[in-house]
């Protein structure tokens, strides 16, 4: 038997239920984000600031970062391993979406706990 060693959790059932309860948290994101938006009247840098202030919301905001790049990994490899045939053009393209994946996080992080 062949097993893969680069799926997230090495297991495909696993796999799908993580990709499922990351689109929740991604879902709940964007939900909220939305709502903030539409309730907020004249949107300032202070309001907008005291958001990503609160410590509850930092902690919100790095759980759906590292909600989206493990949902981008498990959609991604499930995408690349159905399509790309050829091994090596398929590890490049994984290569390629790691480290996208690596720079949103570092970026995000850095940009949520700097505030
Ligand atoms: C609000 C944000 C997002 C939500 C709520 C969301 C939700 C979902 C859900 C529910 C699925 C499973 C669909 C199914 O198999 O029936 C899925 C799959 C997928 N998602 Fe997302 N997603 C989000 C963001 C993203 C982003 C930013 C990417 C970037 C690449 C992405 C890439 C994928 C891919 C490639 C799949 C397909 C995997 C497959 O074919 O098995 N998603 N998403």
């Amino acid at each position: 038997m062949v097993s893969s060693i680069t799926n997230l959790t090495r297991n495909g059932l696993s796999d799908w239920m993580v990709q499922r309860v990351t689109a929740v948290v991604l879902g709940s994101y964007t939900l909220f984000m939305f709502g903030f938006f539409a309730l907020t009247s004249d949107l300032d840098y202070q309001q907008w600031q005291g958001l990503f202030s609160a410590m509850w919301f930092k902690i919100y905001t790095l759980a759906a970062l590292l909600a989206l790049v493990g949902h981008i990994w498990i959609g991604m490899w499930t995408v690349a391993t159905d399509y790309v045939k050829n091994i090596w053009v398929r590890f490049i393209v994984l290569a390629v979406i790691a480290l996208t994946n690596f720079v949103y996080f570092v970026i995000g992080f850095s940009a949520v706990w700097g505030v």
